[in-house]
């Protein structure tokens, strides 16, 4: 694995920007303690669960815990049915609002991820599904432990690693998934829980409920 190079106190030096166009990282993108007590309150009070997904014709359990928020008449697909999660909650309403004033974007949908351990991981993905239109902002919040997203330019090929540390901000917009996959691998080192949320804005008509392994 190449060692992690892109991450610096006060953001990715110019060269991860020229070397990652569509990703932009702000670290404490929320104030440490701030960003603790989120954690906390995320992951006592969220309903994660375990999903079980199809992967090549077989039966698996995602590697992680995750959850699913949505606006009001923002549907999606999963498993055959059309449903719409539920609204954000408050917390989650809030960081939504705040990202809002950022980036200037409104987004109507929120994946949360939950990483246990470093048994605990993301496969190999681009989060490009059609819904989500030709260039989506993306605006993934992480907390707790730091945890490695390795990226790399299209379906194989090397990968460079970017620490996302807590209350840290990783925005991917423009043509990063169109050009670009990402993955948490699994870690050998001892490392604690990680929660994860990807902000997104579907299509009004629906959008899949990703289900990745
Ligand atoms: O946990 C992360 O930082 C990555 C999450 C992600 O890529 C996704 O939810 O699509
Ligand atoms: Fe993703």
């Amino acid at each position: 694995m190449a060692p992690v190079t892109m991450c610096s106190p006060s953001g990715w030096a110019l060269k991860g920007m020229t070397e990652f166009p569509g990703f932009s990282y702000t670290p404490s993108f929320i104030p440490a303690g701030q960003a603790d007590v989120l954690f906390t309150a995320l992951w006592a009070n969220t309903p994660w669960e375990q999903l079980d997904i199809v992967l090549f014709g077989r039966t698996v359990r995602q590697p992680r815990l995750t959850a699913w928020y949505a606006e009001r008449g923002v549907r999606y697909r999963y498993s055959g049915l059309e449903m719409s999660g539920d609204e954000f909650p408050a917390d989650i309403a809030d960081l939504a609002a705040q990202l809002d004033q950022h980036l200037g974007v409104r987004f109507n949908a929120v994946l949360l991820n939950a990483y246990r351990d470093g048994d605990d991981a993301m496969g190999w993905h681009a989060d490009d599904e059609p819904e989500l239109g030709a260039q989506p902002v993306i605006a993934s919040v992480s907390l707790g432990a730091t945890r490695v997203m390795r990226v790399r330019h299209g379906k194989s090929g090397p990968s460079t690693g970017l620490s996302l540390e807590n209350g840290s901000l990783l925005v991917m917009s423009g043509d990063s998934q169109a050009n670009f996959r990402h993955s948490i691998p699994r870690t050998r080192q001892p490392v604690g829980r990680r929660i994860n949320l990807t902000f997104r804005r579907v299509a009004p008509a629906g959008a899949p409920r990703p289900s990745r392994a």
